[in-house]
């Protein structure tokens, strides 16, 4: 609740203005049956003409003061309500942009949609509509009782006689409801994700013949949303008629002991009509409490599992005293560096040390530990041995965002954005929402000649400003490698370069092209991980790992001359003759 309320504190003035309003608009709605009573008692019955047109008057004023005041109340709620929203929903994003990629292990983009969307919704509900309508209610429900005391006190206690009844239904109502939206919050977050991985894994389904299966779970999955659903308005129809019906015994009650007081002369008639509308009042917020007991379950239902994402402490803590060198230059050095997960030994005594502007190449078999090592110097996870410094500063004790700053990776999974070509190798520098590059044209033009991708997005129907779908939907594999080596190119500020296995899917010729473009980059320090001896044979050293662990380095003629793994790869790659000749 300290979440809400934090975000509601700063909207203070906004529901001080609409309860104002919300609280004049109830006392104008008060004085309507008074002014009935008037018309009946004073007007026909004892015949005051003359109060006719004062009390029609009234009349006229108190309706037209009520739809003003009505409208400002609603749209001052709903304003500081959305606004509510608004700030929580980015406080959320914020912070699950904050958290560190192990918190992505293990949590799906569908579940945290459903937090950042329908959850925050949930609330902004709650916050807007409900606040107002249960302060609205609980006025009314004071004011008529009052009201009604003053008028027949009898007839009052007659009324409030049934309210506890109706108080306890709806009580018993909120709890049943309170479960079923846990429910369905959860439920909400899972129909997300399978939606979410189906139309992003289409080509994926289509290729497996998957659409059945696939279907078939979602058409499950939907159907116990809707089992919930069911639930929920089963629980709504048993409580609800019994709340309307106990609501209309009391309006039965009030008029059958109203009309024995009316013929017993104890009662005008101006009266009972009074009172009847006051009971109505009274009643209302009693029977409307079913609703707004429905509406904060759902709400605190959502709030629960909101909690619980923004209880996530990020496992990456930036340093007490964040440290930038003045000038970086890129040397990287990693010390008996261990890393494991879930009691799982996934890299074990690395050590090495890369001078600024050299370049270091990492190859073994699949699962080896490559990337782990990237993950590491990226600061992505922390060691659990040793330590990895850059330009002699311990990673750990780095400006986060510096340190990620300085480094240009190119992921093994690439990833493009649903924008233009030319916007995805901008991507990284300083582009604002404007679209204002910090990277000049030229360099983004010639990150694109390195990584060459200027040939083929001159072919593209409107060039660079060809926009490529989602993931770079309509690009073959190798000409998306080449946007994003384009991409980490571009951002030319970085003094270390890493390739992670990316260029897998290119020819020799183009990644010798690559290659050589890299190469001459003199001041940047590379990292390639590759599996091709091609890519990483022209490296200063070589690390071949072997289960987390470095089986064997060198440069390529000594590795060679060893015999061992890395020779082994190279026969695979090139035949045994050409092993034999450079050996
Ligand atoms: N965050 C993590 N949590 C748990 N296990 C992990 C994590 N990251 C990597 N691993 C495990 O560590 C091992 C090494 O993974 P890594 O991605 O570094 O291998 P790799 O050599 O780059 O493999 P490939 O050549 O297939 O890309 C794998 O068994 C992987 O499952």
């Amino acid at each position: 609740m300290q979440l809400v309320l934090k975000h509601m504190r700063k909207h203070l003035l906004g529901y001080c203005i609409a309860t104002l309003a919300m609280l004049a608009a109830i006392a104008l709605d008060m004085l309507n049956p008074l002014l009935v009573r008037v018309i009946i008692d004073d007007i026909i019955k004892a015949g005051h003409v003359e109060l006719l047109t004062r009390t029609l008057l009234a009349l006229l004023g108190v309706t037209l003061g009520r739809g003003i005041l009505g409208y400002l109340r609603e749209f001052l709620f709903d304003k500081t309500g959305s606004s509510v929203a608004m700030d929580l929903r980015k406080e959320v994003f914020h912070h699950v942009n904050s958290l560190s990629l192990s918190f992505f292990d293990t949590r799906n983009t569908g579940e945290l949609m459903a937090r950042i969307k329908e959850d925050v919704d949930n609330i902004w509900d709650s916050c807007g509509f409900c606040i107002r309508f249960l302060i609205d209610q609980i006025v009314y429900f004071v004011m008529s009782a009052v009201i009604l005391f003053i008028l027949s006190w009898k007839l009052a206690l007659l009324c409030l006689a049934v309210m506890p009844l109706i108080f306890l239904l709806a009580m018993i109502m909120e709890r049943k409801l309170d479960k079923i939206y846990d429910k369905i919050s959860d439920q909400a977050a899972v129909l997300n994700t399978t939606a979410q991985e189906n139309i992003a894994g289409v080509r994926l389904i289509r290729s497996f013949a998957r659409e059945p299966y696939e279907i078939e779970k979602f058409r499950k999955q939907n159907e116990e949303n809707y089992n919930l659903n069911y639930q929920e308005t089963h629980i709504l129809s048993k409580y609800d008629p019994a709340i309307e019906f106990l609501c209309s015994v009391v309006t039965v009650f009030i008029i059958t002991a109203g009309g024995i007081l009316v013929i017993g002369k104890d009662l005008t008639l101006g009266t009972l009509v009074a009172v009847n509308s006051f009971a109505a009042m009274m009643t209302g917020p009693v029977r409307n409490l079913s609703w707004i007991a429905n509406v904060i379950a759902r709400a605190s239902a959502s709030l629960k599992k909101i909690n619980a994402i923004m209880a996530e402490k990020p496992e990456i803590q930036p340093p007490d005293n964040p440290q930038i060198p003045p000038v970086i230059q890129g040397a990287v050095s990693f010390s008996h560096v261990s890393f494991s997960r879930d009691s799982k030994t996934i890299l074990d005594d690395i050590s090495f040390t890369l001078p600024a502007g050299g370049t270091l190449a990492i190859m073994g078999f699949t699962g080896a530990g490559k990337s782990s090592i990237i993950n590491l110097l990226c600061r992505f996870y922390d060691v659990t041995g040793g330590a990895i410094s850059l330009d002699s500063i311990d990673v750990r004790n780095w400006d986060l965002t510096a340190l990620r700053r300085s480094i240009a990776v190119v992921m093994q999974d690439v990833f493009l954005f649903s924008d233009t070509v030319e916007e995805n190798i901008y991507f990284g520098d300083d582009t604002d929402l404007e679209s204002q590059h910090s990277v000049s044209k030229e360099t983004m033009l010639q990150a694109s000649l390195d990584a060459q991708v200027h040939a083929f997005a001159q072919g593209l129907s409107e060039g660079y400003e060809t926009i490529i779908g989602e993931r770079g939907i309509g690009l073959s594999g190798g000409q998306k490698q080449r946007i994003s080596i384009a991409r980490a190119l571009a951002k030319d500020y970085c003094k270390v370069l890493i390739l992670d296995d990316a260029t897998s899917a290119l020819d020799m010729e183009t990644e010798h092209a690559i290659q050589e473009a890299i190469d001459k980059r003199k001041d940047v320090t590379k990292i390639l991980i590759a599996h091709r001896i091609s890519a990483v044979k022209d490296a200063d050293e070589i690390l071949f790992l072997d289960k987390g662990r470095i089986a064997e380095r060198g440069t390529h003629d000594v590795l060679m001359a060893k015999k061992g793994l890395y020779y082994e790869t190279y026969l695979e790659q090139y035949g045994a003759q050409y092993g034999a000749t450079t050996a």
